[in-house]
């Protein structure tokens, strides 16, 4: 097959998301109506298309820190079980319609608490609207709970993320500004989530560079890299034909430890100039375990399909190469290694296989 995968084709292929934040993919609609039936006033404006720019354009500033206030709007009005599991519902919905097969969302329950509601029902709601959605719309969806690092409330939420480990919480990690923060602040919750052998990722390298890389891997023990960009500060001669690697980053390729990436959230926080010049390049050709994401596909303005369609279009890839961050998302998903398995070869294979196909007979 010559030709490259077209935008509608990747709606189809069977998808892996996951670094997706909750508070980062409402629909601007359902923004608006839990404004107004929780007497939330604080919104720029509540025209739900003229909110959808404004999320996306006040979140192309080039700091992480100024993408990050974007969200005072979303957690505004998530803060009662039906406004959480609502939100939760139609994300699965939203999911998968675009395809998406798998997915695993993150948000920061010590976030949802500000009317009353206990961490408990925070998880708990989120919990129902996922697996409500999930049976409707024939998606699996795990989440991960947030702690964030600029707080310290870490150990608590490590804690909830053990208690609802067979309840649908998957695993955990901390989010938020990164400078200044380093994980290693956390390092009892890591701990704690070692000795529970429970799961873990950290955002790591998206804001500041390789200590914050090093400490999330050899002291905190994460499992995977939310974003992890920077780990090609630790690569030279990155153009030539022989790239040379530094220890940390032939640490990273060699334990095949996942990169979550997300390359337009990446674009508008400042941590890449362009798609084009997006280290994904790079870590794809070198054979990093390289996985693509959205992170906020508010903020963003854009599905995992139009994540791959960039890529696509900045970097020629091909079906294989989609196939190939698919499968290594789902190698490195929180859930069982029969269920990822199951999942590999009875959705991913065969549906990619049926693309790739559709696509050569159209062809000739
Ligand atoms: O790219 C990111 N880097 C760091 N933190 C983030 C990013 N996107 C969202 N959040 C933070 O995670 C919280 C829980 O979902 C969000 O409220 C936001 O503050
Ligand atoms: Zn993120």
């Amino acid at each position: 097959m010559t030709g490259q995968p077209t935008l509608e084709a990747i709606r189809r292929a069977p998808k892996v998301l996951l670094h997706d934040h909750l508070d980062g993919g409402l629909r601007p609609e359902t923004i608006v109506d839990l404004a107004r039936d929780a007497g939330y006033d604080g919104l720029p404006t509540t025209d739900p298309g003229n909110l959808r720019t404004w999320f996306t354009e006040a979140s192309d500033s080039g700091s992480l820190e100024r993408y990050l206030e974007t969200f005072q709007h979303t957690v505004g009005v998530m803060q009662s079980q039906e406004a959480l599991r609502r939100v939760a519902y139609e994300c699965a919905e939203d999911l998968a319609k675009d395809g998406v097969v798998y997915a695993e969302v993150r948000y920061a329950p010590e976030l949802h608490t500000r009317t009353g509601l206990s961490l408990d029902q925070v998880v708990e709601a989120v919990l129902e609207g996922f697996a409500e959605g999930g049976r409707d719309h024939g998606i699996r969806v795990g989440t991960l709970v947030t702690a964030m690092r600029h707080q310290a409330r870490s150990m608590e939420i490590a804690e909830l993320a053990v208690r609802y480990r067979d309840a649908g919480v998957v695993g955990f990690d901390i989010a938020g500004a990164e400078a200044g923060y380093p994980p290693t602040r956390h390092l009892d919750a890591f701990e704690y989530l070692q000795r529970e052998n429970a799961h873990f990722t950290i955002h790591a390298g998206e804001a500041f560079g390789l200590p914050s890389i090093w400490q999330a891997i050899q002291w905190c023990g994460a499992d995977r890299l939310g974003h992890g960009v920077r780990i090609v500060d630790d690569i030279t001669d990155r153009d030539s034909a022989a790239p040379v690697l530094g220890r940390l980053a032939a640490y990273v390729r060699d334990k095949r430890i996942p990169l979550e990436m997300c390359p337009t959230s990446n674009v508008q926080t400042g941590a890449a100039k362009s798609i084009a010049e997006h280290p994904i390049g790079l870590l794809r050709r070198l054979h990093f375990r390289v996985t693509v994401n959205t992170d906020n596909r508010l903020m963003s303005g854009v599905s995992l399909s139009e994540e791959f369609a960039k890529l696509v279009a900045a970097f020629g890839y091909g079906w294989d190469d989609l196939q190939w961050f698919t499968v290594n998302a789902m190698k490195s998903a929180f859930i069982g290694f029969d269920e990822r398995l199951e999942l590999i070869n009875g959705v991913i294979k065969p549906g990619f296989a049926q693309l790739k196909w559709t696509g050569t007979r159209t062809l000739t």
